[in-house]
């Protein structure tokens, strides 16, 4: 089996809100593929489908080679899953939660397993402590390590690193592309850049629906942002005002210079043109990367629960 997961039509709908509507995704094996999109879009709801604890209003397909609507019991056995929120128990010690989540999965082996996941994770000798007095980054270390106990061969993250520092982060991404040179799939859903462009694929989705869906490197062209570098005195005042200059869509700072950006190539040229016209700074046309797509892609993403929820009041 080269596909892991293979859905077609993915629906849920709640009261009035189709929250995931007529979504597609095919993930190959051993693929790290994102879920980027504002909160509220549907990222969690369409995870919790596919890995069987949520029963889809429509949609079929198969993900681990099992229906996900017949055999959701097969596919939960076999896959890791982490929540957004710590979901272990804080009054528990470390070695407890892992042996729990052991049992739980009928682990073979457990305690030379867990054992070996204390070591792996560095903590063997702070087993006892209770795991709700450990830091952010490592709750979700031991958090991962929980999840792959079982050995499962699709690991479903679901905004895995919220309000863990950027150095944890690093190593957390470490962690998965291992796994995932081992075979293990990997689908996640993140709002950091950083975690964006260490995935291979990427889908965006908005308002329940998949917008953007594809190799990370082939994401710039579908977004079609145009792009140029500028560099010169005074970028400050520069970025103030070309933002609100015509077919400008997004200005972001690199280091000692601005991406300027547009989608509306006639009238994001012209303006360029009367901007080179000024001499005062230097402009060099750029291909768009994943890092401009990413902040064009978030930044126009507006809260879709809140959204939502003034479509519902106002109608
Ligand atoms: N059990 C439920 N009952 C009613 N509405 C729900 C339920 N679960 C989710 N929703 C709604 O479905 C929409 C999608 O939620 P979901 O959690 O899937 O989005 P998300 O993209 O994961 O957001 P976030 O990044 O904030 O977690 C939201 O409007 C949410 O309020």
């Amino acid at each position: 089996m080269t596909e892991v997961i293979a859905v077609t039509g993915l629906t849920k709908i709640y009261g009035t809100k189709r929250v995931v509507d007529d979504f597609d995704i095919t993930v190959p094996r051993g693929a790290i593929y994102g879920f980027l999109g504002p909160n509220g879009s549907g990222k969690t709801t369409t995870i919790r489908m596919l890995c069987g604890l949520l029963t889809p209003d429509a949609g079929q397909g198969t993900c681990l080679g099992y229906d996900i609507r017949a055999q959701a019991d097969r596919i939960k056995e076999q896959v890791g899953y982490m929540t957004q929120k710590f979901s272990l128990y804080e009054d528990l010690s470390i070695r407890e939660n892992l042996d729990f989540i052991g049992r739980m999965y009928r682990v073979r082996d457990r305690g030379a397993r867990v054992a070996a996941a204390l070591d792996d994770l560095g903590l063997a000798n702070r087993a006892g402590q209770l795991a709700g007095t450990l830091s952010g980054g490592w709750k979700q270390r031991l958090a991962l390590a929980a999840c792959l106990l079982h050995d499962p061969k699709l690991l479903l993250l679901d905004e895995p690193t919220a309000g863990v520092d950027p150095k944890a982060r690093r190593d957390f991404w470490d962690e998965i592309r291992r796994l995932s040179g081992q075979g293990v799939t990997v689908l996640v859903s993140t709002h950091y850049m950083d975690e964006a462009v260490q995935c291979d694929r990427i889908a965006y989705i908005a308002y329940g629906k998949k917008l953007i869906d594809g190799p990370s490197a082939d994401i710039p062209k579908q977004v079609g942002l145009e792009t140029w570098r500028v560099e010169g005195p005074d970028l400050a005042a520069l970025e103030v005002r070309v933002k609100t200059m015509p077919g400008i869509v997004q200005v972001a700072r690199f280091g000692a210079s601005l991406h300027v950006s547009g989608t509306d190539k006639q009238a994001f040229e012209n303006t360029i043109e009367t901007l080179k016209a000024e001499g005062t700074h230097r402009w060099s046309e750029q291909v768009a990367g994943l890092e401009e797509a990413f902040i064009y892609l978030m930044a126009g993403s507006r809260d879709n629960f809140a959204a939502t929820e003034d479509k519902v009041g106002s109608s």
